[in-house]
């Protein structure tokens, strides 16, 4: 039999260049760019990087989740049922959208920079035309794993060195915000199934046995070799990343922008949905935000 390898090694790493997005926003795409398709269970990976100006004003979703994580400046978010808030450096907005929410999701003016992450997760057909539902986190209620000194690492969903998130993933995820000092080696589980990848956000971090090289805003992914670990050390630099891992879905995926469906009929009835406000769109008629 074919020994598993003991980490999971690097495959590909790909560097997202800044684009604009929404309204005047800027971000960098990692998964949903044209060489990082098909991350199944994962959709996109927007690192979003502005100044106050650029937002996203009201737009839909259907199929899928969207967790927004910041890490500096604030964003304000309003959906068609009322749901408000800001979310601050630090804190999580996990929104199952299920069948529907129409939202808007800006910046507040009086920050210099707003710069964060925004990961669609897809759910699998059960849960696509699940209630939405939200689960908000302030920075002091996400837990942390310390396995050494120099290493923090965020458990926003999943688990890590014992420390669990209680965050529920219809989609079974992982999400860990790693700190890292220099001269650092952690080895993170990952169940054998899982895909998964690593978005660096800030130094450099050396993956695998083969300490493959991680620059900022690379993409690294993971090799699906049904290894259980990833070993991640950092050498002469500190390091700032996130690891995001999943359980793959294996359903077709039919997306039109922020529709996520699995055929080409349910994309179109959902056209319909949100074009007439029925079906978990009722609140879509004739709503508009009050912060775009
Ligand atoms: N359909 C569609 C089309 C274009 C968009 F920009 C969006 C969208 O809202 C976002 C894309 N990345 C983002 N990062 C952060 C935040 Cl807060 C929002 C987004 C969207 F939903
Ligand atoms: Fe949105």
């Amino acid at each position: 039999t074919l020994l598993t390898p003991p980490s999971r090694s690097i495959i590909k790493s790909i560097l997202s260049k800044e684009q604009s997005e929404g309204v005047g926003a800027k971000i960098r795409r990692s998964i949903g760019r044209p060489e990082l398709r098909n991350h199944d269970p994962f959709l996109m990976l927007d690192e979003f990087d502005s100044d106050p100006t650029g937002g996203f004003p009201d737009h839909p979703h259907r199929g899928f989740e969207t967790v927004t994580y910041m890490l500096e400046g604030q964003v304000q978010h309003e959906d068609f049922a009322g749901h408000k808030g800001t979310i601050g450096p630090g804190d999580l907005q996990w929104m199952t959208a299920g069948r529907g929410i129409v939202h808007s999701e800006m910046p507040v003016k009086t920050e210099t920079r707003i710069h964060g992450l925004q990961l669609w997760i897809n759910l699998p057909k059960e849960h696509k035309m699940c209630e939405p539902q939200y689960q908000e986190l302030r920075d002091g209620q996400i837990p942390r794993a310390t396995p050494q000194d120099g290493v923090t690492i965020k458990v926003i969903a999943g688990e890590s060195y014992g420390v669990k998130s209680q965050v529920y993933t219809r989609t079974p995820t992982m999400y860990l915000d790693f700190r890292m000092e220099k001269n650092k080696a952690v080895t993170q589980t990952i169940p054998s199934t899982f895909t998964g990848f690593i978005y660096m956000l800030k130094g450099k971090a050396y993956i695998g046995d083969k300490e493959f090289e991680g620059k900022a805003h690379h993409t690294l992914t993971f090799s699906e070799d049904g290894a259980e670990t990833v070993k991640i050390q950092t050498k002469d630099e500190d390091a700032h990343f996130v690891f995001i891992a999943g359980e793959p879905l294996k359903e077709p995926i039919v997306q039109h922008g922020p529709f996520v469906m699995n055929t080409d009929k349910e994309i179109y009835d959902t056209f319909v949905d949100y074009q007439y406000a029925k079906n978990g769109f009722e609140r879509a008629r004739n709503w508009r935000s009050t912060i775009a």
